[in-house]
């Protein structure tokens, strides 16, 4: 039996998600700043193609045209994030062409009944901050705060669902250790530092939200990966423990008990690196909500040979085109996981599919993501139904666009981009959400 809308609550956030860096383009336009992936994408050998998000889905200009398509679809919600270089110059004074397009768009949102769900940071730190040591230097929490007040200021009386960081664990360990993201550094203590700092910043965040906004609610989004010993055994049983650790529990723990987990903990001890925990009480200001970014999960085994005692195994289910199995089992191991564990109420800030999109006049068949989505619907249904807190749910993402180190070859989108016209078109997916929507 296909699952309807109607089985979830009246008032369940149905909606999609982008982020600035990814869909703007329009990067030197209004006084915009440079951002570290400005610098990261224009650096020789980084990106796929060398490819970069000047130009994007140019949803600069563009806004007004896919607000409409969320319309069409039916998503009675909208995350994207803000674009910190366009809204703050370098000398910390607004730049209010910057704010203004936020403000249109926002407005837009509204008068279509979309609710917005802001992010303050995915990921496209400001050049100059960087430069003053970026998210290795304590200052930088003071930098988001003041930020994070700008935004409240302007779009507080109207937005009233914000996320202050997007995914600090790609932050941190995709840019500081694996050098994968920028700012591409390769370093563990390093990863540590950061991690704590984006922790800081989101909690002094928080603090000065409760200060502006007083009807509205603030959390942060995780990726969380369903951890998997590959072989039943319990040293893989205790690798798993720790991985979930490091990548989960690392960025829950602390905002709601304070501390870091201990087996992770321990780990980096042994390996003489150096855990700031400083602010421990500003980074375990209450929060009123953890979003959820669910892809896939991690299967690992124990590697003595390793420093980290584990690693990484292929698994064996169908995958996408980002290489990550199709597991719509561990959605809802991690949600119940997360509501047990933590007890806040729930967003699905993130969920979809990279695939291997084809446009043939003008239809682009991903009967495959269709078939995702139904499947990740149906364990977030069944997370409702078992008592879990869960209030919304993103696809990630509305349109096809610039996928960080892959560049453009990786299409997540239920709107098809072409990026030589920049035309849009509704994919199957789309489609069929906007019949899903519909009951
Ligand atoms: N093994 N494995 N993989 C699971 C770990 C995935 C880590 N990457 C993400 O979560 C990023 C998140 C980001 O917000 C968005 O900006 C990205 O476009 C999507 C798609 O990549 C996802």
């Amino acid at each position: 039996m296909a699952i309807k809308r109607s089985e979830f609550p009246e008032n369940f956030i149905f909606g999609t998600a982008t982020s600035a860096y990814q869909i703007e383009g329009a990067v030197n336009e209004d006084g915009r700043e440079p951002s570290i992936w400005d610098v990261f994408s224009h650096t020789p050998g980084k990106i796929q193609n060398n490819e970069n998000g000047d130009v994007a889905c140019d949803h600069y200009h563009r806004y007004n045209e896919d607000v409409q398509i969320m319309k069409e679809i039916g998503f009675n919600g909208y995350r994207f994030s803000i674009s910190w270089p366009r809204v703050l110059f370098s000398n910390q004074k607004k730049n209010q062409k910057g704010l203004d397009f936020y403000n249109k768009l926002v407005d837009t949102l509204l008068e279509n009944n979309i609710t917005p769900f802001i992010t303050l940071y995915h990921w496209d730190l400001p050049y100059y901050l960087y430069e003053k040591g970026g998210w290795l230097n304590p200052d930088i929490a003071l930098y988001f705060q003041d930020y994070a007040a700008l935004m409240f200021e302007i779009l507080g009386d109207r937005v009233k669902h914000w996320i202050t960081l997007n995914e600090p664990w790609c932050s941190s360990y995709l840019g500081y250790f694996m050098g994968k993201h920028a700012p591409g550094h390769t370093n563990i203590q390093e990863t540590i530092i950061a991690a704590h700092n984006l922790l800081r910043a989101h909690g002094y965040a928080v603090k000065i939200f409760r200060e502006i906004v007083k009807d509205g609610i603030i959390g942060i989004t995780n990726v969380v990966s369903k951890i998997e010993p590959a072989k039943e055994s319990e040293e893989n049983f205790q690798a798993a423990i720790l991985v979930d650790e490091i990548v989960n529990g690392w960025f829950h723990d602390p905002i709601i008990f304070g501390k870091f987990p201990e087996n992770a903990k321990g780990l980096f001890k042994q390996l003489g690196l150096e855990i700031p925990e400083t602010d421990m009480d500003i980074i375990s200001q209450p929060i009123d909500f953890f979003g959820v970014n669910y892809y896939t999960r991690q299967l690992v085994e124990y590697d003595p040979t390793s420093p980290y005692l584990y690693k990484n195994v292929e698994g064996i289910l169908p995958k996408t085109e980002m290489g990550w199995e199709i597991y719509p089992e561990g959605l809802y191991d991690m949600l119940r996981k997360i509501h047990r564990r933590y007890g806040l109420p729930l967003y699905i800030t993130e969920n979809g599919m990279a695939g291997p999109d084809k446009l043939q006049n003008d239809i682009i068949n991903d009967d495959y993501r269709v078939k995702y989505l139904e499947k990740h619907f149906e364990k977030a249904l069944e997370a409702i139904e078992d008592g879990i807190d869960l209030r919304g749910y993103f696809v990630w993402s509305l349109l096809d666009n610039f996928e960080w180190e892959k560049g453009y070859s990786k299409r997540f989108g239920i709107v098809y981009v072409d990026y030589k016209t920049q035309k849009r078109y509704l994919k199957k997916s789309a489609v069929w959400l906007k019949e899903f929507l519909r009951k």
